[in-house]
């Protein structure tokens, strides 16, 4: 991260006509330490990333990675089927834009799950077609609801174990996820020994530990507590690139999200912007009941 992240700095920096000095000045910091993390000798804490993404106006990917932000098509899904014992999906139509915050909702069963994991290739849609623009291994980080973690292994055993994978070595960025998710006390644990919600935690971290085009998650905040729930949600509000949720967390989905899809009866029903339903007065959940309910009510009549 190091390289990348203090060239861009100092280009970002001069770009608004800021001197070493009048930077620091913003973030409450001092000289010397802006001008180690551009030297590469040290690194911004998470909190002072947030606050140079904000000043610099960029997202966290630009700052960090070099990545600009664009409303590039990421992904387009076209007529997708899949059928398990039964039809789950029928023709299924969807694009993925850069920026986009997506709230991917639907009843149980409504095929959520199978639709992302058809999206990141896991399972294999009978029909259809799938047209990815971004590079599949270095550009999607994913949360699943499967745990992926290796029993065996101690918290920070695995975390240096996808670190190493994912080629990411931004140590401080790490510990920094691990303090914010309350993990620290339990590195040295083996995963086995973990509750259901460090676990969850754990896999967020995994998820999270480098920065993505597309970030996709199944469900992240089932089994967590309502802390670590709020922390979830703070820390999301600064992930840059596209970001696809699955999610019941209905408290949320008006703050944090751009777009909203409704996935019922094998078929995308609706996908409109969450700007455009706040601007008729309604919340999301309003939304949501008025067209479950709707569509669940032509369901009966046809
Ligand atoms: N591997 C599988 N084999 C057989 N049936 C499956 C398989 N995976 C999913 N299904 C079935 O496909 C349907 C859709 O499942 P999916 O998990 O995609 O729904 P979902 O919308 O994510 O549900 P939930 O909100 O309950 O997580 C369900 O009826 C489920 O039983």
């Amino acid at each position: 991260m190091e390289n990348v992240f203090s060239e861009q700095l100092i280009t970002l920096r001069q770009k608004k006509k800021l001197s070493q000095h009048a930077l620091a000045q913003k973030i409450f910091v001092t000289r010397q330490s802006v001008s180690k993390w551009e030297n590469g000798d040290a690194e911004p804490s998470i909190d002072k990333l947030i606050s140079l993404a904000e000043i610099l106006n960029v997202d966290l990917n630009h700052l960090l990675i070099g990545q600009q932000s664009t409303a590039d098509l990421i992904m387009s899904i076209n007529h997708l089927t899949k059928s398990f014992t039964q039809p789950v999906l029928n023709d299924v139509n969807l694009n993925i834009y850069g920026r986009d915050r997506i709230a991917l909702l639907g009843s149980n069963g409504a095929g959520k799950s199978t639709l992302v994991k058809i999206m990141y290739n896991t399972i294999k849609a009978d029909s259809g077609e799938i047209k990815r623009y971004i590079n599949m291994r270095d550009d999607l980080n994913i949360m699943t609801q499967d745990d992926i973690l290796i029993s065996d292994l101690k918290l920070i055993e695995q975390i240096e174990l996808s670190a190493r994978i994912n080629q990411v070595y931004a140590k401080t960025y790490i510990e920094q996820l691990l303090d914010q998710f309350r993990l620290r006390q339990v590195a040295h644990t083996y995963i086995s020994k973990l509750s259901g919600g460090e676990k969850r935690r754990l896999s967020l971290v995994l998820s999270l530990m480098r920065p993505s085009k597309l970030l996709i998650l199944d469900e992240p905040t089932v089994g967590m507590d309502l802390e670590s729930i709020d922390l979830f949600w703070k820390h999301m509000d600064h992930v840059g690139g596209a970001v696809l949720t699955i999610t019941h967390d209905f408290n949320q989905i008006d703050k944090y999200f751009s777009r909203v899809i409704l996935l019922k009866d094998g078929q995308i029903k609706r996908d409109d912007r969450v700007s455009d339903i706040h601007a008729h007065n309604q919340t999301i959940e309003q939304w949501y009941r008025q067209f479950n309910r709707v569509l669940e009510a032509k369901g009966v009549e046809s």
